[in-house]
């Protein structure tokens, strides 16, 4: 097998690395959209996993950046032939990650950048839990949340009502998480997320080849 080269500079260059997963979860408008696109932009090491799903395209969307949108039949074929490595229904509609862009990155020492909620998450934890970083974005408050989902006027009065009820049991489950971050500035956000990647990163078990990297040096070379 290759060893594929690190992306990420404090990495000697000869060292590879298995790439990682992490995964922003939140209730919906708390800001995890936001904070992944600008961690895209600042992160050349870190591609977004695109998810497929049932719901119906908002405005302003991409098909295939966004969401690839499937109709119901789709989407069970894909969940049945084994095509997702996790699904879930969220909010009536069905969101799940395709497989292959996911693992052809990872062996290529590429991390993924993952917004999908609770249940993918466990479903990850479950069948690759040592690949996973998770992170669970909370609003400073209530009142801001609904703020939010109100200034992104994507939705109807009547889905905004039912994102703000679901709030509070997508929010009960901030324990499962590796990390938790209060998203009061966009800015301070992303700097968390991209402390705890690099961090993440220079993991032991991450760094392929270390033991031949060290024995070179004992040897003096
Ligand atoms: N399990 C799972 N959840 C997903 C996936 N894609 C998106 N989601 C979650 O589905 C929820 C609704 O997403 P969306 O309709 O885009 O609205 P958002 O809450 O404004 O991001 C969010 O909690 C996403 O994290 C996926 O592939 N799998
Ligand atoms: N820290 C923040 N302060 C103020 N507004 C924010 C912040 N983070 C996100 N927003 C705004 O809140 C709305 C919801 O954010 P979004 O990223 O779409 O949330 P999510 O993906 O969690 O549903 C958007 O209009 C976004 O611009």
């Amino acid at each position: 097998m290759a060893i594929p080269t690190s992306p990420f500079a404090a990495v000697p260059r000869h060292i590879g690395r298995r790439g990682l997963m992490l995964v922003l979860s939140s209730p919906s408008g708390a800001g995890k959209t936001t904070i992944s696109r600008r961690l895209l932009d600042r992160d050349p090491g870190i591609t977004m996993s695109v998810s497929v799903t049932t719901r119906p395209m908002r405005p302003g969307e991409v098909p295939g950046t966004d969401y690839y949108f499937v109709d119901q039949p789709e989407f069970k074929r894909m969940a049945e032939g084994r095509e997702l490595l996790e699904w879930a229904n969220v909010f009536g509609n069905f969101y799940g990650t395709p497989r292959g862009p996911v693992e052809g990155a990872l062996r290529e020492g590429r991390d993924v950048l993952f917004d999908i909620d609770w249940q993918g998450t466990q479903q990850l934890a479950e069948n690759a839990r040592d690949d996973l970083v998770s992170i669970f974005v909370l609003p400073p408050s209530a009142a801001e949340l609904e703020r939010r989902l109100r200034a992104r006027a994507q939705d109807s009065a009547e889905v905004i009502a039912h994102r703000m009820a679901k709030a509070s049991d997508e929010m009960s489950h901030w324990a499962e998480y590796d990390y938790v971050i209060v998203n009061h500035d966009v800015d301070e956000s992303v700097l968390s997320v991209q402390s705890i990647l690099r961090a993440e990163r220079l993991r032991r078990r991450r760094q392929i080849g270390l033991s031949d990297y060290v024995k070179t040096l004992q040897s003096g070379h």
